[in-house]
């Protein structure tokens, strides 16, 4: 088993520091010595120790303690959560007492037993560990619950390309490949994200979602990679970051275009050596993430254009899946409505509440530029204002502007051509047979003009 715990030991007797160091370096990971409780503080600033042993007496002649209790409380201005375990020439139950009172974790007489300091320091470095796993833990614990909060929903779509790539996603789910999700805002890339970890091994650890849009240049490697106490001004206590806490999980980076140049260098580094350092720390931290990127931007582009680094486009990108705008995938838009209505009509206490076929209609027939957000919003609105229990058209107060009917200027036969075959299909929910027989067409020429129009 790997040796661990980080141990400094300061005493003013360098003979018995050079004993200890002998005796306790084949016990633990690191053994540092000090002989001036002056520089402590630059050995916490240097390296991170789990335990630090404290000579209670420092000056010769003095020996009330009060030089120890000093340091331990310096030692525990920098940081409250070290264990400091105490070492007096001189038994003395009094002050062990007063030591303990004061946050030491033990306390040890310098007329010792080799195995007692041992069986001593490592029940103070057990102790000491599961203290630091449960500080994890509960800032895990804390994020996990903002996660819940923003509650997840189900995910819908049943239209020939989704099924499609629903298919693809079932194979690349299990496996640990990067992904990368492109498509415009509101088309479910999160949703999507979501679905693919819980159909991975990691669904039982953290989906951590972070919005790279949202995050200023300044905070970027903080938000990330987490910081040390102290490691700028506004960081009063260590903050673990999103990389960590994804650790055995999956770390979903949304907006992955919006990053500059340099935290693009900076994210590839992580992601090519599996490593994170905090701001301000010391040791690397080992990660072990599932990565999936999404953006509406064209990232091949900003390649050509210089804007995005090509290797990091490769590490990201190993399957991409396009998510369709919603106005492409008409057969989703009733699924989808009438699974928001019964979502809203629960948040808003409505009780049963449905969409009356022309209502369906209507929906199917708006463009829909904010694609499945703006669909789920214009719900929302109709389920909070309709006074019976059936919405219909009129109940939606639809954007007459984003109908996806012509305007009297458009003379593009195209246009005109595809928009009705839209309609078509729509108004037949997707069966092609009734569809050409609608537009007077047989099946064939029907799907060489979805082939033609990339419906
Ligand atoms: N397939 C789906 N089934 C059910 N709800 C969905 C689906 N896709 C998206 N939604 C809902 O639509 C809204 C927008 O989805 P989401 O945030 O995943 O889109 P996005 O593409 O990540 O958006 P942005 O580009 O703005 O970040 C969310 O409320 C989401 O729950």
């Amino acid at each position: 088993m790997p040796k661990e715990g980080n141990i400094l030991i300061v005493d003013d007797n360098k003979e018995l520091l050079v004993a200890l160091k002998l005796y306790l370096s084949p016990h633990f990971k690191t053994v540092v010595t000090e002989h001036n409780p002056n520089r402590i503080k630059e050995h916490l600033t240097k390296a991170v120790f789990d335990i630090i042993m404290l000579d209670m007496n420092f000056k010769a002649g003095i020996n009330n303690g009060n030089e120890g209790l000093y340091w331990m409380q310096e030692v525990h201005k920098h940081d409250p959560e070290l264990a400091v375990v105490l070492i007096t020439a001189y038994s003395d139950v009094e002050l062990a007492v007063k030591a303990i009172k004061k946050g030491a974790a033990d306390f040890i007489e310098k007329s010792w037993d080799e195995r007692k300091i041992l069986s001593t320091l490592r029940s103070v470095f057990e102790l000491q560990k599961s203290k630091r796993d449960i500080s994890r833990l509960k800032k895990k614990h804390k994020h996990l619950k903002e996660c819940i909060d923003t509650q997840t929903d189900m995910f819908i779509g049943q239209s020939d390309t989704m099924q499609q790539i629903m298919h693809m996603v079932k194979k690349v789910a299990p496996t640990d490949v990067n992904l990368l999700i492109l498509g415009e805002n509101g088309t479910g890339k999160e949703v999507m994200a979501r679905t693919i970890h819980q159909l991975s091994a990691r669904k039982d650890e953290m989906f951590v979602s972070v919005d790279l849009g949202a995050i200023h240049e300044n905070l970027f490697e903080s938000e990330l990679f987490g910081h040390m106490k102290g490691a700028f001004t506004d960081a009063k206590t260590d903050r673990t970051g999103r990389f960590e806490l994804a650790s055995g999980g999956t770390l979903f980076l949304d907006e992955i275009g919006n990053l500059s140049m340099a935290a693009q260098a900076k994210l590839l580094a992580a992601l090519q050596n599996r490593e994170i350092t905090p701001v301000g720390g010391t040791r690397p931290v080992k990660v072990d993430i599932r990565l999936i990127c999404a953006t509406n931007m064209p990232l091949q582009q900003m390649v050509a254009e210089g804007s995005f680094r090509e290797d990091l486009l490769y590490r990201i990108n190993t399957i991409a899946i396009e998510l369709p705008a919603l106005r492409n995938r008409q057969e989703d838009i009733g699924p989808l409505a009438n699974y928001f209505i019964q979502k809203q009509a629960d948040k808003y206490n409505k009780g049963s509440l449905s969409l009356t076929a022309n209502a369906i209609e209507a929906l199917q027939e708006q463009s829909w530029p904010g694609n499945i957000r703006e669909l789920q919003h214009t719900i929302e609105k109709a389920v909070i204002l309709c006074d019976s229990a059936s919405i219909c058209s009129e109940d939606l107060f639809l954007n007459k502007h984003q109908a996806k009917v012509l305007d009297d200027a458009c003379f593009n036969l195209n246009e005109h051509e595809r928009l009705l075959i839209e309609k078509a299909i729509a108004n037949c929910k997707g069966n092609m047979s009734k569809a050409a027989m609608k537009l007077g067409i047989n099946r064939s020429t029907l799907y060489d003009k979805i082939k033609k129009y990339d419906l």
